[in-house]
């Protein structure tokens, strides 16, 4: 946060300063060229496929890492909300589980036979070392935010005004582009912020370099829908 004293930084909002210092990375993982095929209408629907059956190993491994912040939120927050905002990811996570089954057999994909590419295995191994008790709950929390908020930026502008979304579509970029999604991942921005307001400069810069590294995977991920991993 150079050039910014430290009140100024709190009033903006920690999560916004590092968006704006990491824009090109924010923007590699929020406006991908998958994204940016769906919306305007030009998406290669293998490409959708291969997104579809990795995701759905995402979400699976995705959970535990959800359940381990619960915990945290359980010992370390103090606001009893907390625990309550991430409950309500938890549900939507068993929602997304069973819209996954549903959707697959619609596009021939077998959830079963899904081998985890690379970039998935990267993703779910960093989530792995996330739950370990000696990660902050500031980390932790600022990573859930920064997951949720890449896929209900990148899905909501398929949604956008003019965008040529193919019907079939329509219903996943709903999924994580809805309001209720984007109210969601604002009430996680909220409490990584408050957190964020009260950490030392290490935990600081461990919640940065997580956060990085998050929108990396994040890029990563996207591009496995290319199939030539
Ligand atoms: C890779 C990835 N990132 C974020 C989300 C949001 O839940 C998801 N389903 N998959």
């Amino acid at each position: 946060m150079e050039g910014k004293t430290r009140e100024e930084v709190e009033k903006s909002g920690m999560i916004d300063t590092w968006l704006m210092k990491h824009r090109l990375i924010y923007t590699g993982a929020t406006r991908h060229p998958l994204i940016l095929s769906i919306r305007d209408g030009t998406v290669d629907l293998s490409a959708y496929k291969r997104w579809l059956g990795q995701d759905y190993i995402f979400v699976r491994a995705f959970v535990p890492f959800v359940a381990s912040i619960l915990i945290k939120a359980w010992k370390e927050s103090d606001d009893a909300t907390d625990m309550e905002v991430i409950l309500s990811g938890m549900a939507s996570l068993n929602d997304e589980i069973a819209w996954f089954k549903s959707e697959a057999p619609k596009w021939g994909v077998q959830l079963t036979d899904i081998v985890p590419q690379k970039a998935n295995q990267d993703y779910c191994r960093f989530l792995e070392s996330l739950m370990s008790l000696d990660v902050k709950y500031t980390v932790v929390i600022t990573v859930f935010w920064a997951i949720e908020a890449v896929y209900q930026t990148s899905f909501a502008l398929c949604l956008e005004d003019g965008s040529k979304t193919p019907a079939e579509l329509r219903e996943t970029c709903q999924r994580w582009g809805n309001d209720g999604f984007g109210q969601y991942c604002n009430s996680l921005k909220k409490i990584a912020n408050r957190r964020l307001e009260k950490a030392s400069d290490d935990v600081l810069s461990a919640v940065e370099v997580a956060l990085l590294r998050v929108l990396e995977l994040e890029v990563e991920f996207w591009n496995m829908s290319r199939g030539d991993a």
